[in-house]
């Protein structure tokens, strides 16, 4: 459970971590990083909210920390970030037979494959939701500093694309343990089981039993998963996006939603002209960022 140092940058007005350790889950050496913001080297004395970021296909913890710019988000509020992998890695983990860059590694779609060769290592769900929080908890109560972060209770979850598909499906399967405060995601995949890149990644992690996908698909999900707490989810989509008429298609989750607890509370923005980069997801981390921090009480 224990947490090896890779690197730790100045950054704003705070500090990026750059873990790994040994994951039970996936049966490897995972990295993740971290940002702690000013406001943990300030030795306040309230609790630090943590929002999990899930990045998308073929990315690293890299990609996110260095282009998002959540850290300033960070600094101004008083939130920290997790930056998880998206995938198992190693010479031992299977990859894509097709050797594509959507399946396999950096692609693991944040579920737990129930399917050979997969099924032993790609068990994305169980670490980034559960394995995971607990170990940061840990790790950092180690450090004599768990007063100061709170991996496990006040959390709020994102992500884009593929990790926006696992960030909204997380929080709706999660809804009723109320484990995410709030959900919002950049670009997402909100039905896998209708577009190509689902229908490989599901078919491969999960088999060719759709019925099984649903567990894990947002626009399935919506219409028995209750909405309770008049939560909304924020979303962003950028219409000069390849892959938003193909593989994203955020307006089937409204549609999934209509006669729902949900309908009127998915809240697609589309923005003209954006594509699907990072100059997209940094222009509206701040958007995302005080909407976090509201439903984390920062603001
Ligand atoms: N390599 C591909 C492009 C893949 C791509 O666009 N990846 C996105 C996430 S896509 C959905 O999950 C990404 O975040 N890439 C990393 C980055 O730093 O931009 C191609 O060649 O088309």
């Amino acid at each position: 459970m224990s947490f090896q140092v890779d690197g730790e940058v100045a950054s704003c007005g705070g500090r990026l971590l750059k873990l790994n350790h040994e994951s039970k889950e996936t049966k490897t050496q995972m990295s993740v990083n971290i940002y702690l913001p000013q406001q943990y080297y300030t030795k306040q004395t309230s609790k630090i909210p943590v929002i999990y970021y899930l990045s998308g296909l073929t990315c690293s913890p890299q990609n996110a920390s260095e282009k998002a710019f959540w850290q300033p988000q960070a600094d101004k509020y008083g939130f920290a970030v997790v930056f998880p992998d998206t995938s198992p890695r190693g010479d031992e983990v299977p990859d894509d037979p097709e050797n594509g860059w959507d399946f396999g590694l950096s692609a693991g779609f944040y579920v737990d494959a129930t399917q050979d060769p997969y099924k032993k290592n790609y068990r994305m769900f169980s670490y980034v939701h559960d394995e995971l929080p607990r170990a940061l908890h840990q790790h950092f109560q180690k450090q004599g500093s768990s007063s100061q972060l709170d991996f496990l209770d006040n959390i709020a979850i994102t992500g884009h694309s593929m990790g926006g598909f696992g960030a909204i499906s997380a929080f709706l399967q999660l809804r009723s343990a109320n484990k995410y405060k709030s959900c919002s995601a950049f670009a997402p995949m909100v039905s896998p089981s209708g577009v190509q890149w689902g229908e490989k990644a599901f078919g491969g992690y999960l088999g060719n039993d759709i019925t099984t996908w649903k567990k894990y698909d947002p626009a399935a999900l919506i219409q028995t998963v209750k909405n309770t707490n008049n939560d909304y989810i924020l979303i962003h989509q950028g219409t000069s996006d390849p892959f938003y008429k193909k593989q994203l298609k955020p307006e089937l989750l409204q549609q999934a939603a209509k006669g729902t607890t949900w309908e009127g509370k998915i809240d697609v923005q589309l923005v003209d002209g954006f594509d699907h980069s990072y100059y997209f997801i940094s222009t509206f981390v701040p958007k995302h960022a005080e909407f976090h921090a509201k439903n984390l009480g920062l603001i």
